[in-house]
């Protein structure tokens, strides 16, 4: 017990952040549901009108959608829902996260329909981030960076993160909260995607990577490792919380100190 102790706070005292593993993708997903609703309890009862919440694609959809419904009790009528980062298909094309959302998560949650902040799949790709962030700055009313209460993001193999990938120009952009990205790597290659400023606003960041195929990837952003920063080592909230949620193969090569919180620990 004192061991885990020390190494939970060494490993919050030297990097600012939380990273934690889990014996399972479920028992994972269980804790990222129980951490939003915490989340979004504290947002609502300090007297915020809604609690606002960034989603990302990929494996995460599966996760959320299994997990979030099950919470007991959840209200989800003030939410906001926002995307991290958008691929520029029609929401019935297999690869919109917005599509894959609608279909295995929102109907499953009492979250109005008026509350889910989507892009437009029909403009240009230029248009579109600018009609998205113009979306985003009414919702939260500011000219300014909106700032999210909770960000979940999400980390492929090449260390990307929203549509943020390695050695691309878009790192550098530091005007726009939304920008649009033409040649992603990773097909469809037209997306949207907040940019790290907005990122980095967040007032929580929750990162969740699983499976064996990020170990290696894993080691280098949360550990360091030769070559310029990859995109996900760059999310660093200026005054938020980073968490960083593993499943154990996915953890497997880290040699840093983590946390490994029991079933049902609160976040
Ligand atoms: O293309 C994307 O990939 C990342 C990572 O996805 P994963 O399946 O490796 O978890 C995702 O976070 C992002 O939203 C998506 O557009």
């Amino acid at each position: 017990m004192f061991l885990w102790t020390l190494k939970r706070s060494s490993s919050r005292v030297m990097s600012g952040r939380r990273v934690l593993v889990f014996s399972s993708v479920g028992e994972l997903g269980s804790s990222l549901a129980q951490l939003l609703s915490s989340r979004a309890e504290k947002a609502l009862s300090s007297g915020g009108s809604c609690f606002s919440l960034g989603l990302s694609g990929g494996s995460l959809v599966s996760i959320l959608s299994k997990e979030l419904p099950a919470v007991p009790n959840l209200d989800c009528s003030k939410w906001l829902i926002g995307f991290c980062d958008e691929r520029l298909v029609p929401f019935s094309d297999p690869e919109s996260t917005y599509g894959l959302y609608k279909n295995q998560l929102f109907g499953k949650i009492n979250i109005p329909e008026e509350r889910i902040l989507a892009i437009d799949p029909s403009l240009p790709v230029k248009e579109c981030a600018e009609d998205y962030a113009s979306k985003l700055s009414k919702a939260f009313s500011t000219e300014k960076i909106p700032v999210f209460d909770v960000l979940l993001l999400g980390m492929g193999p090449d260390g990307h993160t929203c549509s943020l990938f390695p050695d691309h120009p878009l790192l550098q952009e530091r005007q726009k909260t939304v920008a649009p990205i033409s040649d992603s790597p990773k097909p469809p290659p037209q997306r949207v995607t907040m940019t790290l400023p907005m990122v980095n606003a967040a007032r929580c960041v929750v990162f969740v990577s699983t499976g064996g195929s990020k170990a290696p990837v894993l080691k280098h952003v949360l550990e360091g490792g030769e070559g310029p920063a990859l995109p996900a080592a760059l999310v660093s909230p200026d005054q938020g919380e980073l968490f960083w949620l593993l499943d154990e193969p996915a953890a497997a090569s880290l040699t840093s100190p983590v946390e490994r919180p029991g079933p049902g620990a609160k976040l």
